[in-house]
């Protein structure tokens, strides 16, 4: 048999982590199942551990499942970047949770280690594509499951992870309402800016930009369908440039992103692309998967059928 590992994030989902590993932890005794696990002590500690385990790990190791939320398989996926035959196993405990819902894993903690295990068990995975977030010319990059966002949508990432009273409100399951509240206060101070793409090698030039998602599944922001058309399958990333727009209406397009209809507005424009490379007159703020990963100019790349999850 195959080494089956978890990393565990008890802090995710407001103490989540914790809960939902007591109930995986029971199964896996109760029907005798090997395995090994390590809990994360604190931001970062989940890309480290994985590396480190698949590095002195041998050819028996063969998966490493994560117990926490959006944050903490990205840090899993970029720590195994270059051990890219691991499977990665989900098993959704955080506050967001948006890969659970584009790549339809269940919430369920049960129903989600039947399936890994299912899997684990036969050598088997599945194959999605990902993305990569290139941010310099020194090889710097992330890898991403769900999006890269540039601009309005990673300064309110920021400012969400600052606010005083986020942990009260992820508590009492308000978690959008401290998004609601960065937006608000980032709308105060954050200037569109003109920026320059270039699109699988076609030039584009566009204004006064507020955001731009790059998408490789629908969801972002805690069930934000950013991009409706997404498909982790589809060898493509799907592109949303939100421009040109009265502060009143991005009001309106954050109620409407939910259901996807955002894109009726003229101010939201689609595109697909396999690469595009992003410069913009000012640096803007860059998140992948929810976390800050740097500033503009990025390359965002599609990572076509190159992540093999357990899910
Ligand atoms: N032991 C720990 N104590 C506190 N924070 C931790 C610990 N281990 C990891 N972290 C950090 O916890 C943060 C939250 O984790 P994660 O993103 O997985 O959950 P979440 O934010 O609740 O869910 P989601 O990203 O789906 O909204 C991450 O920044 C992670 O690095």
């Amino acid at each position: 048999m195959k080494d089956l590992v978890f990393i565990i994030n008890p802090a995710a989902g407001n103490g989540r982590g914790a809960g939902t590993w007591r109930k995986v932890k029971k199964i896996l005794d109760r029907d005798g199942v090997q395995y090994r696990s390590f809990q994360t002590e604190y931001q970062g500690h989940a890309e480290i551990l994985a590396r480190q385990i698949a590095s002195l790990g041998n050819h028996r190791l063969q998966s490493i499942t994560g117990i926490g939320g959006d944050g903490t398989i990205h840090e899993i996926i970029n720590g195994l970047s270059e051990y890219e035959h691991i499977h990665v196993g989900y098993i959704p405990a955080g506050s967001g949770n948006d890969i659970a819902r584009g790549f339809k894993t269940s919430k369920k903690p049960a129903k989600a280690l039947k399936n890994i295990l299912k899997q684990h068990n036969k050598g088997k995975c599945r194959v999605f594509d990902g993305g990569r977030l290139s941010l310099d010319h020194f090889g710097n990059h992330r890898l991403f499951l769900n999006s890269a966002g540039i601009g309005l949508d990673a300064a309110v990432t920021a400012a969400a992870s600052q606010l005083p009273f986020k942990n009260m409100l992820n508590k009492a399951n308000l978690g959008y309402l401290s998004y609601a509240a960065a937006l608000l206060h980032t709308l105060q101070s954050f200037q569109p800016c003109n920026m320059e793409a270039v699109i699988d090698g076609n030039s584009f030039q566009f204004e006064k930009v507020w955001l731009i998602a790059v998408a490789n599944q629908p969801y972002y922001g805690g069930g934000m369908k950013i991009a409706p058309q997404a498909v982790p399958t589809d060898g493509l990333l799907h592109i949303t440039v939100v421009k040109e727009i009265p502060k009143w209406k991005l009001l309106l397009l954050f109620v409407t992103v939910f259901t996807g209809k955002h894109t009726l507005l003229k101010e939201v424009e689609i595109l697909t692309c396999k690469e595009i490379f992003l410069r913009s007159e000012v640096p803007l703020p860059v998140q992948a998967d929810g976390e800050i990963a740097g500033e503009t100019p990025v390359i965002v790349s599609v990572l076509a059928s190159r992540m093999n999850l357990l899910t």
